[in-house]
């Protein structure tokens, strides 16, 4: 009990700050956590909106968190189809969080980001490269195939390279299912990819024009330069439509130009399938591999048996289910793909354990993941259950491993990204990425063996550098040729950034770079220059219009080629045939599929701009980068047509709160359906302890043996804990054992109770780095006469410990002579026979 009133004074003025402080965050502008994950800095921005790097805050895994408006069509088309694909070449999509205007999508994190970027970077990739990537590439596409789903924006930049440098297709935002039609209208992608039966205004086969897109890439991938992209828009289509690729003679196989050519034939229904494809000559043996095993993966996934097949996964989900998760619950999310955060934390677990499949004796190892899993997730302690587990017995014992690695170690201070509200989401601050921890914990040195042991735990967990894989910390652009680097450093900080930052980069820029940042390949045979170009996906609503406002669609693309050039230079002058100014501008204008003139502003603006180019050739060089980087497009021509698919039923991803930031007490009563990780078969809180030391160390009457803690009855839900034994629930809610206040720091809330001035107070999480920080001890104990309640004292422990929850009293009339117990640090200290260490952990550190 509080010695005196000035100390009770001071306890009520630091929980009031804490309170203050609280309430603050909540109000704040910055947001640095969406559900389970910790943004840690931004990494671009697409038409859609802006894409961030995070941590998944249980796993350590990075990820990628694409944020878009919910009420825009595309965002929900990309997350209805991207969420059905499973696949090693498509990048995984882990969870949607749906917050009040926007949708979270979170990705795997592919270091190596994207093609087009890596293919700067090289000029032109080897055959072998090329093969080995391309064959990928085709796999993920035919695996779409064969869900009945076709891409429609296939090109370099939405390909991603994983650490391993392993192809990710992405950006499923044009992606439409084909089962119940053969063709498409709506005209989309991105012109230099089109096939011309798009580029002509036609119906088309949606598959046939994704196998037209992959020719391109491969065209790229192979020569560095793209076969149709001239400076005049006009002219490019009309080259998609009526000439041949060419390549450079007796450079490039027989192979490598039949596949080309087969996939690139004007006319459709000649163009090869994506099954020959892969089986052709010029891919193997990576076609035939890949065609393997894209069927294997169709194959289970069509008996539904992709899932919880393999020793690993089977392990994994024994240790989940040893720990209390509900597996049934994770096993039901991971099958009908909900993209929760259960199967977020699934795929998570699963690609970490695999990632860090080095090293550490597997069981260990293993037993240790779960451990931290289930410690991040309901914050509370599981050393308990852990080091008495059988694995953990078998295995290493966690405490001599602990000994080992919680070595001293420094943790830098984590600086955080400061954001705008998510639909305006800005990055003030870029944080180091040399630096980047993704603990969030303040600089401290861990010397004593004796402090937390959650610390040391934790510590097992942050994930391992590996040296070997792409670093996202590593400037991306690092360009080998001389004279692209300083431009595309430049080019690509500005891709990242706003239009001011934009402007201000290029007119720092001389006057030749600035005119264009697409890179520039010198043909060093031909002494032409070629270009790759960066396309950014958008639309518009004038996808007829040409720059010089001639009407596309009444182009007659078989006009002669002086007709065509006719039209193109009376659009305005090409300053070089290396440097374009003009050509991206109706190039990379489209319509969305559901655009209206009131939806126009969505995904238009690039068109704007365009226009504005136009009408003021001044400010063309810089309004034109934007419009040049990406484009995907999309025409209006079919709008209801292809509306249908808006209307899929598929909502039943989870809304934004992470269970884990919830209040779990107050999901006691659906404990039975919780997603909740149970104990014992309990729920989460329910953590069993053993006995409880009493009597100064002495032994308590077996009846309370038995007993577990938790929380409390649905009447007294922001109460704390409880006892649970053969009592009925009155009587376990009367032995609920009150918890002393102590300084509440971050967050953490465990309750929904509003201020911390009313009788059942919120408990807040203590971090240990917090100033104030110190642990508590409780003394726990109960008299010993039948069915006394367990009451407890607190005081000051001397060393700290890594997270204490606490509580303001609401009763403070415990008579010191109801106390039998005397709480110790330490599991380490010998004192105590294992059962009371426990009770003391669960207690100090559970509590
Ligand atoms: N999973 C990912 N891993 C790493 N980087 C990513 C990932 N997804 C997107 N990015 C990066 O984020 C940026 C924006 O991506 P996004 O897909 O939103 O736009 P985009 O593909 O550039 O444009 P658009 O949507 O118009 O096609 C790009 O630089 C891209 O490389």
């Amino acid at each position: 009990m509080f010695t005196s009133k000035a100390e009770q004074h001071n306890i009520k003025a630091k929980i009031a700050a804490s309170y203050d402080k609280l309430y603050s965050q909540f109000s704040s502008d910055e947001l640095n956590e969406i559900g389970n994950y910790k943004i840690s800095k931004f990494i671009g921005e697409g038409s859609f909106g802006k894409v961030y790097l995070a941590t998944h805050k249980l796993t350590h895994q990075k990820v990628v968190l694409k944020t878009g408006n919910k009420k825009d069509p595309n965002v929900v088309r990309e997350v209805f189809y991207h969420r059905q694909f499973d696949f090693p070449y498509i990048t995984k999509l882990y969870e949607v969080i749906v917050t009040e205007s926007r949708v979270w999508m979170v990705l795997e994190y592919c270091s190596g980001r994207e093609l087009y970027e890596h293919l700067l970077k090289q000029q032109r990739l080897s055959l072998e490269e090329s093969k080995k990537l391309f064959a990928q590439i085709v796999s993920a596409v035919y695996y779409a195939h064969e869900l009945k789903c076709v891409h429609r924006d296939l090109k370099l930049e939405n390909i991603l390279l994983d650490g391993n440098g392993h192809a990710k297709l992405t950006d499923f935002g044009f992606t439409r299912e084909m089962a119940t039609r053969s063709q498409l209208e709506t005209i989309c992608g991105t012109t230099v990819y089109m096939a011309p039966e798009l580029i002509q205004r036609k119906s088309y086969d949606g598959f046939k024009a994704d196998i037209w897109s992959l020719g391109i890439i491969l065209y790229t991938m192979i020569n560095g330069y793209m076969p149709f992209d001239e400076d005049d828009d006009n002219m490019t289509k009309y080259k998609i439509v009526n000439e041949e690729v060419d390549f450079r003679e007796g450079e490039v196989s027989d192979d490598t130009i039949d596949i080309i050519q087969g996939m690139l034939r004007k006319n459709p229904n000649d163009r090869l399938s994506l099954s020959e494809v892969l089986s052709h000559p010029f891919l193997q043996p990576w076609g035939a591999a890949a065609k393997e095993k894209t069927n294997k993966v169709l194959l289970k996934q069509r008996g539904g048996n992709l899932h919880f097949r393999s020793k690993h996964e089977k392990r994994l989900l024994k240790r989940l289910k040893h720990c209390g998760f509900d597996t049934g619950s994770i096993k039901n999310s991971v099958n009908k793909r909900k993209c929760d955060s259960l199967s977020g934390l699934w795929f998570l677990l699963q690609e970490r354990d695999v990632a860090s499949d080095v090293g550490v004796p597997k069981r260990t190892r293993s037993v240790l993941s779960v451990r931290k899993v289930f410690e991040s997730s309901v914050n509370m302690v599981m050393d308990d259950i852990l080091v008495n587990s059988p694995e953990c017995v078998k295995s290493n014992s966690l405490k001599k491993i602990m000994s080992r690695k919680s070595g001293d170690q420094k943790i830098e201070n984590q600086e955080l990204p400061k954001l705008e509200q998510p639909n305006g989401v800005k990055v003030e601050e870029l944080k180091d990425p040399k630096r980047e921890e993704p603990e969030s914990v303040n600089s401290t040195e861990v010397t004593n063996k004796k402090k937390g042991f959650l610390q040391r735990v934790s510590s097992l967990f942050r994930p391992k550098k590996h040296s070997t894989q792409g670093n996202i910390n590593q400037p991306v652009d690092n360009h080998t040729a001389p004279g692209i680097q300083p431009l595309l450093g430049k080019r690509r900080h500005k891709t990242v950034s706003n239009e001011s930052q934009e402007a201000s980069i290029r007119n720092s820029l001389p006057a030749t770079e600035s005119a264009d940042l697409n890179v520039q390949f010198e043909d060093k045979n031909n002494k032409v220059t070629h270009r790759v170009k960066k396309m950014k996906s958008h639309s518009s609503s004038e996808i007829s219009k040409t720059q010089n406002g001639s009407d596309l669609q009444n182009l007659q693309l078989n006009e002669s080629a002086e007709e065509i050039l006719k039209i193109s230079n009376n659009g305005g002058a090409r300053r070089s045939s290396i440097v374009s100014q003009h050509s991206a501008i109706s190039n990379d204008t489209y319509n969305s599929e559901y655009s209206t003139d009131a939806q126009s502003g969505f995904r238009s603006n690039n068109t704007q701009s365009s226009n504005r180019v136009n009408a003021n050739s001044e400010n063309l060089t810089a309004t034109r980068k934007n419009v040049r980087r990406t484009l995907s497009v999309l025409s209006s021509a079919s709008s209801t047509s292809e509306m249908s698919s808006r209307t899929d039923s598929f909502y039943d991803i989870t809304t934004a709160s992470s269970p884990m930031n919830m209040d779990i007490r107050s999901n006691y009563n659906a404990r039975s359906d919780s997603q909740f990780p149970r104990i014992n078969g309990n729920s989460p809180w329910m953590i069993k302890r053993g006995r409880s030391p009493i009597g100064r160390r002495t032994r308590i009457n077996s009846r309370s043996l038995n007993r577990k803690f938790r929380h409390p009855t649905p009447g007294r839900a922001e109460s704390v804990i409880q006892e649970e034994s053969s009592l009925d629930e009155n009587e376990r809610a009367s032995n609920l054992p009150e918890v002393a206040e102590y300084d509440s720091t971050e967050m953490a809330i465990h309750s929904d109770s509003e201020t911390p001035s009313k009788g059942n107070t919120p408990l807040y999480t203590i971090g240990i780095n917090h100033p104030e920080a110190r642990p508590i001890l409780f003394s726990v104990g109960r008299s010993m006469s039948d069915g006394s309640s367990w009451s407890h004292q607190h005081s000051d422990f001397q060393e700290p410990f890594s997270t204490a929850l606490v509580r303001q009293p609401s009763s403070r009339n415990i008579e010191e002579d109801d106390y039998e117990a005397v709480i110790a640090a330490d599991d380490e200290d010998n004192s105590l026979e294992d059962e009371e260490q426990e009770h003391v952990r669960s207690l100090v550190e559970y509590v």
